[in-house]
């Protein structure tokens, strides 16, 4: 019955931002989200607070839970120093399919690898199959009761290191109050909120952004 929502995105990308420009596309999804039809990407004012945290780690190995079309994926990658590598685990096979077009659209594929699969199964897969020994930075953006899961075995699996900041997205809507309890109470995290709006509307949202001490 027609096209689904990503691929709707994916149409307004290719009608409105320029081959090759990560800002044309940031800027065609969110013109598209914001007076056609809403969708569940970081968005521009909450894209504004995750520019500022990624230039401040300047990241050289970077984590993305949560690809959906890829905008943050985009908004990350194109910050990126040349050499370094984003990887974006994204759960939805049709997701997927649409993200890889629009990252490739704005010219990052080169910088970006894309699994696909439930996060649990994938993190303990990262080391050995992509040579990382830690992230620089994660951005978790995915189901808000995986962050403590997941922040848990990222740490067991010795993929945090001294400094490595963690950004979650939506910690007020949706929500995410295990993971808020989790890394404000652990002498292991020094955590801060930054309050902002859920993508595209007024209703308060916020970024959660923990360094792990090691
Ligand atoms: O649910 C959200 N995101 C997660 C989508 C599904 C992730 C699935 N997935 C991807 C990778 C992956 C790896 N392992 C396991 C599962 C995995 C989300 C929702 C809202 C929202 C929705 C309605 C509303 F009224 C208000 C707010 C806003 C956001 O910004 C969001 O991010
Ligand atoms: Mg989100």
């Amino acid at each position: 019955t027609g096209l689904s929502r990503p691929q709707r995105i994916l149409k307004a990308v290719q009608k409105n931002a320029k081959k090759g420009d990560p800002q044309s596309v940031i800027a065609a999804i969110d013109h598209y989200c914001r007076h056609k039809e809403w969708a569940m990407n970081v968005g521009d004012d909450k894209g504004l607070i995750l520019d500022s945290v990624v230039m401040e780690v300047n990241p050289s190995s970077a984590l993305e839970l949560g690809t959906y079309c890829g905008y943050s994926t985009v908004r990350i990658a194109r910050l990126l120093p040349a050499g370094s590598t984003l990887i974006t685990v994204e759960f939805n096979p049709h997701c997927a399919v649409i993200a890889r077009q629009i990252i490739a659209y704005a010219g990052l594929q080169d910088k970006v690898k894309l699994m696909e699969g439930p996060s649990g199964d994938l993190i303990p897969k990262i080391k050995e199959q992509f040579g990382i020994t830690s992230f620089d930075f994660v951005f978790l953006d995915h189901w808000k009761d995986r962050y403590v899961p997941d922040t848990k075995l990222l740490e067991e699996c010795g993929l945090l290191r001294k400094g490595s900041v963690l950004l979650a997205d939506n910690v007020i809507c949706p929500g995410a109050p295990e993971y808020l309890e989790y890394v404000r109470n652990n002498p292991r995290y020094e955590t801060r909120y930054f309050p902002s709006n859920l993508e595209y509307t007024k209703v308060e949202d916020g970024l959660e952004k923990s360094v792990f001490l090691g």
